[in-house]
């Protein structure tokens, strides 16, 4: 019974609440949905975007191990040995283009995973923040902007490639790296040399701003290696292409990949194949997966297997890098190192 004698029909009621109800659900699930779109905006991120926080953490980075290398500054210390049993170095090269490289791609993309090398507890005071410009190079060549979920993206950075040829002073073989593998396939690739200031970068699909050389020898290819963590890599070179095949030791993963590009430098020797035969990670080499793939080139395992950059850090099946060739026919021509794993 309601007050002042008037009665409430129960139906009556009922409609009333759920008129109610359903206004209260209109107005809230466009603000459900509006909220649900922010918060999915917030977690996209646009490739070109992420190309040139790239290109510039490569850069910021470089400065840092240019800086520290004049001043005789590095600190060197081992951080461990490979399975191989050579020393890993650290030095405070890696470690300050660590702290610029991680902070700036972090600061920008903050839901974006992002594997370093390189780890550290400090938060950089003097941390780059991007300036949201994207260089007229970049958005002149990569006219479109794509983009993808933060989730589906994992960024590798090597804050410093070549450590112990940095140590030994051999400038030409440092770079610093930086790749964005999109559900687990690379994308982007960034390679600068701290010391020259070239920075070589590409996205597949996407352009670059280096090119393949016009022609690529697979007869006698010349064929660039590991100078530091060879393994046995020579008898395994000459077996799959003859006693007198032209091997070209050199330090980095990064200068191996520049190494078969079209670089108008003549620091830059000229190798046609990239062979490594024992574990490398995954920070060494999506970078110049990412910029042979979008030149048309391949880097896969010696097995001729794609590798997957998401997850583990670790590389196990050795390297195989080429550009322009039938890279399916080179692998087939290597010899069978099932019984010689990491070596
Ligand atoms: N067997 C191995 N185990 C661990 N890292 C390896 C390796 N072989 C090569 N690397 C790493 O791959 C990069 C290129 O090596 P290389 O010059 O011998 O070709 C170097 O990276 P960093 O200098 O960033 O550590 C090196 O440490
Ligand atoms: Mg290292
Ligand atoms: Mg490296
Ligand atoms: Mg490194």
């Amino acid at each position: 019974m309601a007050p002042m004698g008037i009665r409430l029909s129960p139906l009556g009621v009922a409609v009333f609440c759920l008129l109610g109800l359903g206004v209260i659900y209109h107005l809230y699930a466009g603000v459900i949905s509006s909220r649900i779109a922010a918060f999915r905006q917030g977690r996209a991120v646009d490739l070109r975007e992420l190309l040139a926080v790239s290109v510039e953490a490569a850069a910021v980075g470089g400065r840092e191990v240019k800086r520290v290398r004049e001043q005789n500054a590095l600190e060197e210390k081992s951080k461990g040995k490979t399975r191989e049993g050579a020393k890993e170095m650290l030095t405070l090269g890696d470690l300050y283009s660590h702290r610029k490289m991680y902070h700036l791609i972090k600061s920008t993309f903050p839901f974006v995973k992002v594997n370093s090398e390189e780890h550290d507890d400090v938060a950089d005071q003097e941390s780059a923040v991007w300036d949201h410009v994207i260089p007229e190079d970049i958005r002149h060549k990569i006219t479109e902007s794509r983009e993808v979920p933060a989730e589906s993206i994992t960024v590798w950075i090597d804050p410093l490639d070549a450590t112990q040829e940095y140590t030994e002073g051999l400038r030409q073989y440092v770079t610093t790296m930086v790749c964005v593998a999109v559900d687990g396939e690379p994308v982007i690739g960034v390679i600068h040399n701290p010391f020259t200031g070239y920075t070589a970068w590409a996205m597949v699909g996407g352009g670059s701003n280096v090119n393949a050389r016009p022609s690529y020898n697979t007869q006698s290819p010349r064929i660039i290696v590991s100078r530091s963590h060879a393994g046995k890599v020579k008898p395994f070179i000459q077996e799959a292409f003859g006693n007198d095949t032209v091997i070209l030791p050199a330090g980095g993963a990064g200068y191996k990949v520049l190494s078969l590009l079209d670089i108008p430098e003549e620091k830059y020797e000229k190798a046609d194949v990239y062979v490594h035969v024992t574990y490398i990670k995954k920070w060494d080499i999506c970078a110049g997966n990412a910029i042979l793939k979008a030149l048309g080139g391949h880097m896969t395992t010696l097995k001729g297997e794609e590798i997957d950059y998401a997850g583990s850090e670790a590389n196990e099946g050795g390297l195989l890098a080429s550009l322009l060739v039938n890279h399916k026919a080179l692998v087939e021509k290597l010899p069978n190192r099932e019984n010689e794993k990491h070596n």
